[in-house]
């Protein structure tokens, strides 16, 4: 990989590679844009096939970052770290306290949360070496655990695409296709189910696959045939990449509309399914609700406050819509140019985030 051309291509700003031998740390940090302000992103641990592998996923979802919080209209840029490890075996006491140690050194650049394969248990030891840190426990008057909050959004914004695909936007009757029903699918498939959606569900993790048949009554199928079954929505809410070559001519719902970051394999899979005339909820503005209600930590968390901004995100996908159909250009292109035009906006009036010795989070402690 020539790293610095792929940095330049998508304007990255910095990689931060963090080791600690002691815990078995290997830890990429990958600042995209501060034009917004600090740069905020989940921290992602995860067994990746190659060190390469890691890098990339680091860097496409800081990337995602950065649009979604900018389209969501929060004042910060976007990051992510990716810990390369099992989270079942891998994790210890020393590894998240030895990350702490490396976000503080960034002395504000980067705030780290939650996101596949970490806890709010793991933030808690994070926060021990750092204030930049967000999704700890309520305890500190954070807002705890985003995942929740995120499928809200997620389902919020689901009913926003099928109001465009069906002419309303009850959810009652449809057949939805849930693709992983980890901590955001779970909360989702809750609120599908009381809106009286019949679920059909699939994930590698067997005990998950139960609890939501069992619960919900979903209809479990194997992890490949989710793509295929006979559905009006897909939520793909498991990893990335799931709309591609192979699963495009697959798929029978209208709507596209789930939790998983970075969707689309690559953009021409955008241009695909909006050929096909499938109504795609871009991921970066369905998703971001969890981000949302941390950022609110940074103003002193409330959760009225925080839950009022969640419910944009219905506007949000409403507009992209409206954008895509106005413009005559995929949806995802549309929450691009949404996203990039704040940016720019922005751009004229800040440059980059430089920390003051005051940081905002230290706000929090005090309320
Ligand atoms: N947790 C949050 O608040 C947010 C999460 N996201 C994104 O949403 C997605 C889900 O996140 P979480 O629910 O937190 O993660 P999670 O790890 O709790 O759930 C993911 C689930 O997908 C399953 N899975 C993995 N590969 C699969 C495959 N090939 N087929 C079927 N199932 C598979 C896993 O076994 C797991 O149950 C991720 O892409 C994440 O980046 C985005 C925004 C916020
Ligand atoms: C989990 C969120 C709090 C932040 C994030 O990394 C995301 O939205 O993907």
């Amino acid at each position: 990989m020539e790293i610095f051309k792929y940095l330049e291509k998508y304007d990255y700003e910095q990689v931060v590679f963090c080791q600690d031998k002691q815990s078995g740390l290997k830890a990429i940090i990958a600042i995209h844009d501060t034009t917004l302000g600090p740069a905020l992103g989940g921290t992602r641990m995860w067994t990746y096939e190659s060190e390469e592998a890691a890098i990339e996923d680091a860097l496409r979802l800081a990337r995602g970052m950065t649009y979604k919080n900018a389209a969501a209209g929060l004042n910060l840029g976007g990051g992510k770290t990716v810990i390369i490890g099992d989270p079942r075996k891998d994790k210890n006491e020393e590894m998240f306290r030895a990350f702490g140690r490396f976000i503080q050194g960034l002395n504000g650049r980067y705030i780290t949360a939650e996101d596949v394969g970490t806890t709010v248990a793991d933030m808690d030891l994070i926060h021990e070496e750092t204030d930049y840190v967000t999704g700890i426990s309520p305890a500190f008057g954070s807002s705890g655990n985003p995942s929740p909050v995120t499928a809200y959004g997620v389902y919020r914004g689901m009913k926003a695409a099928a109001k465009a695909a069906f002419g309303t936007d009850s959810l009652e009757g449809k057949v939805i296709a849930v693709q992983g029903v980890g901590n955001v699918a779970y909360n989702l498939c809750k609120h599908l189910h009381e809106e009286g959606a019949q679920l059909i569900v699939t994930d590698i993790n067997k005990e998950a696959v139960k609890r939501a048949v069992e619960e919900f009554g979903a209809r479990a199928v194997e992890p490949d045939e989710i793509y295929g079954v006979d559905c009006d929505i897909y939520a793909p809410c498991a990893l990335g990449a799931t709309i591609n070559d192979d699963t495009i001519p697959q798929l029978k719902a209208k709507v596209i509309a789930g939790a998983a970051n970075n969707q689309l394999k690559e953009t021409r899979h955008g241009d695909l399914i909006h050929e096909m005339g499938i109504i795609y909820a871009p991921d970066y503005v369905i998703n971001a609700g969890g981000v949302i209600n941390v950022a609110d930590e940074l103003y002193g968390y409330n959760r009225e406050r925080a839950m009022k901004k969640v419910e944009t995100i219905y506007n949000n996908i409403e507009k992209v819509i409206e954008i895509s159909k106005r413009d005559g250009i995929p949806t995802y292109l549309a929450a691009d140019r949404m996203a990039e035009e704040r940016i720019e906006r922005m751009r004229n009036s800040r440059s980059q985030f430089l920390q003051n010795g005051h940081h905002i989070l230290s706000r929090r402690r005090t309320r």
